[in-house]
């Protein structure tokens, strides 16, 4: 069964499209990149399958979360569909933390969610061993602390980190990525996706990634959909629409992307 499937999405703020006609599906356990220039509708795109688009836009087509459809839908009907079925991950993790917040306590709300969810009762050395064991899971070397700190006192690379594991706790089977790495210095972004790649396989999550860098969403994606202003453009297997891109814009895309590697000339 198809866990995504979008068909003839359209995105508009007063009259204008912002995203038109743009068709995906995802199966359980599949890895879509999806690319293109800034603007291009990416994040829309996201934000449209989670009903989480900004006030002013307004979505058309048809979203089918887990077969539950998500366009039109009042948000106490998306609720229980987001972060069980889908969770997302944003470019700056300050999008996911609340600032006044300590990183733990933050942490504790989707894990209590999900253990309500469950049926599970959880008593404080519970959710001790569950918050620790959720940081352990994206690899932070001294859970004790981080737990106890405010966001502002760990670094980008463990707010990421931070946020990618409260995205986790919620048990999604979908992951939506929009950029995750773009905030981040460069050592920093090859270790999120490592671990981002790592967390993907093991927990059989499918994976949305949004990204304009395509040397990153090569290493990531199975499959890459293309999208110029607003719109579907190309797509295919990440080798083929990378090695012999069809479409004069996917061979743009391509070309400066390699114009900037030779550029930069070889890594350290
Ligand atoms: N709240 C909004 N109101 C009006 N227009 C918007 C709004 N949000 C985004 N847009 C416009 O919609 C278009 C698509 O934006 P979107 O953020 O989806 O692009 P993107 O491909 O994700 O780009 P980037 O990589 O820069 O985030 C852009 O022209 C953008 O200016």
């Amino acid at each position: 069964m198809t866990l995504l499937q979008v068909q003839g999405l359209s995105v508009q703020a007063r009259g204008r499209a912002l995203v038109e006609d743009v068709d995906l599906t995802l199966a359980p356990g599949e890895r879509l990149g999806l690319v293109g220039e800034s603007g291009s509708g990416k994040s829309l795109t996201a934000l449209a399958v989670l009903g989480l688009l900004p006030p002013g836009l307004t979505a058309s087509g048809r979203v089918l979360l887990d077969g539950r459809p998500v366009i039109g839908q009042p948000d106490r009907a998306l609720v229980p569909l987001r972060g069980a079925v889908a969770a997302m991950v944003f470019q700056d993790p300050r999008m996911a933390l609340d600032p006044l917040m300590r990183l733990g306590d933050q942490l504790a709300v989707p894990l209590r969610r999900r253990a309500a969810r469950e049926g599970r009762s959880m008593s404080r050395q519970d959710l001790r061993a569950a918050q620790v064991a959720a940081l352990e899971r994206v690899a932070i070397a001294e859970p004790a602390r981080i737990l106890d700190a405010w966001p502002h006192q760990v670094s980008g690379g463990q707010r990421q980190r931070v946020a990618i594991a409260m995205a986790l706790a919620c048990g999604p089977r979908l992951l939506i990525a929009d950029e995750p790495t773009t905030a981040l210095d460069v050592s920093t972004q090859a270790e999120v996706m490592a671990l981002l790649d790592r967390l993907v396989r093991d927990e059989g999550l499918a994976l949305l990634f949004i990204s304009h860098d395509l040397p990153v969403v090569a290493g990531i994606a199975d499959r890459v959909t293309v999208m110029a202003r607003g719109r579907v453009v190309e797509e295919g297997p990440t080798a083929q629409v990378f090695h012999a891109p069809a479409q004069p814009y996917t061979q743009g895309l391509i070309a400066a992307a390699r114009r900037l590697d030779a550029a930069l000339g070889p890594g350290e």
